[in-house]
């Protein structure tokens, strides 16, 4: 509440001599003179709050005057904003009851004229489609005949009515006559005048009963028919914008249907589309528009003349989105290559679904990784679905803009590696900033810097990798393995065959480095080394993932790049530099260089061999999951500790002088079973796995009991399924005398 001297304001001008009461004891506010009386007078709460705008409007006009600004207060009233309401709802149901009224008129002639066959007449002719026009255009014939024939009927359909009617009503009359003359010849009947009293009461009561009808139809007309062309009006046209509220119209805006997305490609300057659609064209929705987490996703046949890939340039999907009421960076037009060249396939994100984080990645605080059993969480797409990824025999290019996320993508994967015990880790941080210092620890070879000497020690990871490859290729044929190494093989102690990982970020500072380290042709040593890997070291599980800013010819040569199974773009300047990296899935859609720089750091184009890639499209948008820092080095302390309990060591080489002994699973049964004569196959199998994890911890009854039967080893019953230790000691003896091969081929069916 507020005191004022007793005068009538200018409404816009406060009076100096405004004063705030305040309690006793409450701090002194404004030019109070101790001791001097104040004359004024009480406000009540509505006088204090318009004083209050007034004062408030006061301070806004001297802050505009101070920067030469015109300020226009302008009241906003409750009751002002009720009426606005009004009038608009009011516009709105006027206008709605209207369109019904013209939609009613347009089917009235539409059916007058059989318009819908006409229609489709016209869209046959428009698609060149013969036997559609063909088919139209002698249903119309029938429908005109049939039309024809009914009017030539008319007048006798009319006649005869009449005629039922007359016949109808005379024999009413003939009955009631009838019935009347009855009553006279009857005893004790009524007579004449009390008969056609009753008949004239009758007709009096249908009378009244007609005349009620006749006035609730009168009445109730007109009501019904407004509340039937409201709900005719609204099914058939769009309420215009400018009668729809501001949270409507935001409503409106984000609904895709098929008409939007019809309205928003014929506008996108494709001159067959657009003539298509003009025209009255309709385009074929393969699948309707449907919610598809976070946006909606659409097939649509392109009409005639019109390819898919004709929407997939940068200029024309930023005006699809456009269109759309969407930014750019929120709608994806793919081409599928599984389907003809017209078919569209389009994604549209929800209004703010790009700026919603990943969740936390699902290794961050607990679990093992198995580089061979398990798919490596990456991220989720738009779609809120998770991405994961197959890392066994696989080279990865990832390229950005500057701090788009690049390094923190690449080693999300390296710390999904770290987990796997097996792995041996070799990172070149041509940075040097310390991204990957926590892999101090877990790398067997860790290089971080970007001089050309770290380049030229970077350059001997590569050539260590190669090295080590020709090892693994000729241990591969002494030991007469063929194919791919098995699993039970790699993950072995010792058996030189575990999974190898290069990661180097900033591969561009290797590249252009000094001759013979760097240098784009084949006698540059990176060049070749890098080659050598893509080419060959999958086979042996070597593996290389490169990273760079910069993925031109000068400083990541052609030929290195050609050799990643898995490319991944986050931001990147222009449609160049995108294809650089992502080669073919540029023709089919992808656009990293409509990410967002910065508000999308994180978010990847995938393509290749990424498995979660949905079939028939090219690549995937990825949020990854974000590791930061600091959190990176809790997961290698897991890495460390997981290490530990397996009785690893971090740098695996000395492994490698051993020769690798194959397994022997005979002997492994015949140990697990303890000395004991018979062993239930339960606890065979639980043994195995305690005895020997890394081997045995994927193996099940099923696979137990196949191997048994290569060894022609029974398993018999005794209340349970057991195996008997003379039957194993049989097929080893046997084994080893040669007469058992194990080969599955040799294995009797009756045995089995
Ligand atoms: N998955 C992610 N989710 C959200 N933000 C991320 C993600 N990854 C990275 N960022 C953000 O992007 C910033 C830059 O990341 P990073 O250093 O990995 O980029 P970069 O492209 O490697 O940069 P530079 O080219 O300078 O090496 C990070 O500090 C982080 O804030």
């Amino acid at each position: 509440m507020t005191t004022t001297a007793n005068t009538t304001p200018d409404p816009d001008e406060v009076p100096d001599n405004v004063l705030p009461l305040r309690r006793t004891g409450d701090p002194p506010v404004g030019p109070v003179v101790p001791d001097e009386a104040i004359e004024g007078e009480l406000l009540t709460a509505e006088q204090s709050a318009e004083l209050d705008r007034r004062l408030a409007a006061r301070r806004m006009r001297q802050a505009a005057d101070s920067v030469g600004q015109v300020v226009r207060v302008v009241r906003a009233s409750p009751a002002t904003g009720r009426v606005a309401r009004g009038v608009r709802i009011g516009a709105r149901a006027g206008w709605t009851v209207a369109q019904g009224h013209v939609s009613w008129a347009r089917r009235a002639t539409q059916a007058a004229t059989y318009g819908h066959v006409r229609e489709q007449i016209r869209l046959a002719r428009l698609a060149g489609d013969p036997l559609a026009l063909a088919e139209w255009t002698e249903r119309l014939d029938m429908l005109k005949n049939g039309r024809a024939q009914r009017l030539r009927e008319l007048p006798g359909t009319l006649w005869a009515g009449l005629r039922a009617v007359f016949v109808a009503v005379t024999v009413l009359a003939g009955v009631a006559l009838l019935a009347g003359v009855a009553m006279q010849f009857t005893p004790g009947g009524w007579d004449w005048a009390t008969w056609w009293g009753l008949i004239g009461d009758v007709l009096g009561v249908a009378g009244l009963v007609v005349t009620i009808a006749v006035q609730v139809v009168l009445w109730g007309t007109g009501p019904a028919l407004l509340v039937a062309a409201w709900r005719e009006g609204r099914r058939a046209a769009v309420v215009p914008r400018w009668l729809v509220s501001e949270q409507e119209r935001a409503e409106m805006d984000s609904e895709i249907t098929p008409d939007l997305i019809t309205r928003a490609l014929a506008h996108v300057k494709v001159t067959a589309l657009t003539k298509y659609l003009k025209e009255g064209g309709q385009l074929e929705y393969l699948v309707q528009p449907r919610e598809q987490g976070g946006g909606t996703y659409t097939q649509i046949r392109l009409p005639l003349g019109v390819v898919a890939a004709d929407l997939l340039p940068t200029g024309k999907a930023e005006l699809l989105a456009g269109n759309l009421g969407r930014h750019k960076h929120e709608v994806w037009p793919q081409r599928d290559p599984a389907a003809d060249a017209r078919v569209l396939d389009l994604w549209i994100a929800d209004k703010g679904t790009m700026d919603k984080p990943a969740p936390p990645w699902p290794l961050l605080d607990d679990g093992e990784f198995d580089v061979f059993r398990d798919r490596l969480p990456f991220g989720v797409t738009m779609r809120q679905e998770q991405i994961s990824v197959g890392m066994l025999q696989k080279h990865w290019l990832i390229g950005a803009t500057s701090k788009q996320g690049k390094s923190t993508v690449m080693r999300l994967l390296a710390l999904g590696l770290a987990l796997d015990p097996t792995v041996e880790l070799l990172v070149a941080d041509l940075k040097g900033d310390g991204d990957w210092k926590m892999f101090v620890r877990r790398a067997s070879q860790y290089v971080e810097g970007s001089t050309d000497e770290h380049a030229g020690r970077a350059c001997d990871m590569l050539e260590w990798a190669v090295g080590e490859m020709e090892r693994r290729y000729q241990a591969k044929s002494d030991q007469g393995i063929v194919g791919p190494i098995p699993r039970e093989l790699s993950r072995r102690k010792g058996s030189g065959f575990h999974p190898v990982y290069v990661f180097v970020d900033e591969c561009q500072v290797l590249y252009g480095a000094p001759h013979p380290v760097g240098g784009t042709k084949d006698d540059s040593r990176a060049v070749r080394a890098a080659k050598r890997l893509h080419d060959q070291a999958r086979a042996v599980n070597i593996h290389l993932a490169q990273a760079t800013q910069r993925p031109d010819d000068r400083t990541l040569p052609v030929r290195v790049r050609e050799g990643a199974h898995v490319r991944c773009a986050l931001n990147v300047p222009n449609e160049g530099t995108a294809r650089m990296i992502l080669a073919d899935a540029v023709d089919r859609g992808a656009r990293p260089q409509d990410l967002r720089p910065g508000a999308d750091a994180g978010t990847v184009v995938a393509t290749g061999e990424v498995e979660d890639i949905p079939a028939g499209q090219a690549f995937v948008i990825t949020r990854t999951n974000y590791v930061s820092t600091q959190d990176a080095y809790r997961v290698i302390d897991r890495a460390m500790a997981i290490l530990a309990r397996h009785g690893r060591t971090v740098d695996p080489a000395g492994d490698t002088t051993e020769p690798a002994a194959p397994v022997d699973h005979l002997a492994d049964i015949e140990r697990a079973m303890r000395d004991e004569p018979y062993t239930r196959t339960t606890l065979v199998l639980a043994r195995l796995i305690e005895d020997n994890p890394e081997i045995y911890e994927d193996w099940n009854a099923e696979r137990l009991a196949e191997e048994l039967r290569r060894w022609e080893i029974p398993i018999r019953k005794i209340s349970n399924k057991v195996v008997h230790s003379d039957d194993v000691a049989n097929a080893i003896t046997r084994r080893d005398n040669g007469e058992l091969t194990g080969d599955p081929a040799d294995t009797d069916e009756d045995d089995r």
